[in-house]
């Protein structure tokens, strides 16, 4: 485990960030109480698809790997210290936030209520727990309407709409990947935050539930066979007409937010095709689908880099 004191220098060298960071005011939506899921974000006026609607700065931060090296009671002891260093507003919004899977007051919150977040502490990117109070208020839904990104940068956790949301509509995210099937969801949210998902897509009908699997299972197989293509199995035609149908599920399912790497695909067949026109359209839009939902300031941007050097050659 790193040494505190680099910890603690990366941190602080973020915060620095964070203090001059955009501030996004929290007009757009109210804390209500949601029935059968204790409270949530509603949003109170339209917003648009890919507006920012809420930054958020961690309260607490904890090493990923630190249960494995401190028993239970010192872990408890660190996070009441921690909790008892927040100013007063802080600790009271801490100490608000739900609970789900026992233990002491603060080892629930952070295990109901934090994020796993990757930042730079001057070695390689390091796991943390970060506590973001007003996120941690977000219910999770299996198709939500709206997606989560921690920017290393700045240490904030940023909430965008995924698609325009309607006054009144609650606004939800996604805990884990967006394009599981039901079987592994339940799994997932029990096992994780013991709870049964209420979301509309868990609650539809039988009949529903089996087509999005069906979906789902078919853009899995899909991915498969286009990440795993040899010299043998390269076929542009079987390529591009893969790819359609990976796009056609994704607008039925909801996985926008996955498609950079299908886009980009298709800009480096359609470059090897001789067919650079087409090749800069999907350049274009792989870029533009990271900046909007994946790369962010201070985070990995390797994907971001090859397609501009793509458009570049393309250009050339
Ligand atoms: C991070 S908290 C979200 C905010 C929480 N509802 C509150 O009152 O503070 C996670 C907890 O919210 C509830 N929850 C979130 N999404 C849910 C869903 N789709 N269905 C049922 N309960 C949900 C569960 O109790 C879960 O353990």
């Amino acid at each position: 485990m790193k040494s505190i004191e680099i910890i603690a220098k990366a941190v602080s060298g973020a915060f620095a960030f964070t203090a001059a960071a955009r501030q996004v005011p929290d007009e757009s939506f109210s804390v209500v109480s949601i029935p059968g899921k204790g409270f949530g974000l509603v949003a109170t006026q339209h917003i648009p698809r890919a507006t920012t609607i809420l930054l958020d700065a961690p309260r607490i931060i904890a090493s990923a790997e630190f249960p494995s090296h401190l028993s239970r009671t010192q872990g408890s002891q660190l996070f009441d210290r921690a909790l008892a260093q927040l100013p007063h507003a802080d600790r009271e919004l801490v100490l608000g936030l739900g609970k789900s899977l026992g233990g002491s007051d603060m080892e629930d919150i952070m295990k109901t209520n934090a994020f796993a977040c990757q930042f730079h502490d001057g070695g390689e990117d390091e796991a943390y727990m970060c506590l973001f109070p007003n996120v941690a208020r977000i219910n999770h839904a299996c198709r939500p309407n709206a997606h989560a990104r921690f920017v290393p940068k700045t240490l904030l956790m940023e909430i965008k709409a995924l698609r325009d949301i309607s006054p009144g509509e609650e606004i939800e995210i996604s805990y884990g990947r967006v394009d599981l099937q039901q079987k592994e969801r339940k799994k997932l949210y029990n096992q994780g935050w013991n709870f049964d998902c209420t979301c509309d897509m868990c609650t539809a009908s039988q009949y529903d539930i089996a087509g999005s699997d069906q979906r789902r299972a078919r853009f899995a197989q899909l991915r498969t066979k286009l990440e795993n293509l040899t010299p043998a199995t390269y076929d542009v035609q079987q390529i591009v007409a893969w790819e359609k149908e990976i796009m056609e599920v994704s607008a039925k399912e909801g996985l926008d937010v996955l498609l950079a790497a299908d886009y980009e695909r298709l800009a480096y067949v359609y470059a090897g095709h001789g067919m650079p026109k087409d090749a800069m359209l999907w350049a274009r839009k792989a870029k533009e689908s990271l900046l909007e939902w994946t790369i962010v300031d201070g985070g990995p941007d390797n994907q971001a880099r090859r397609i501009e050097n793509l458009i570049a050659e393309l250009k050339g």
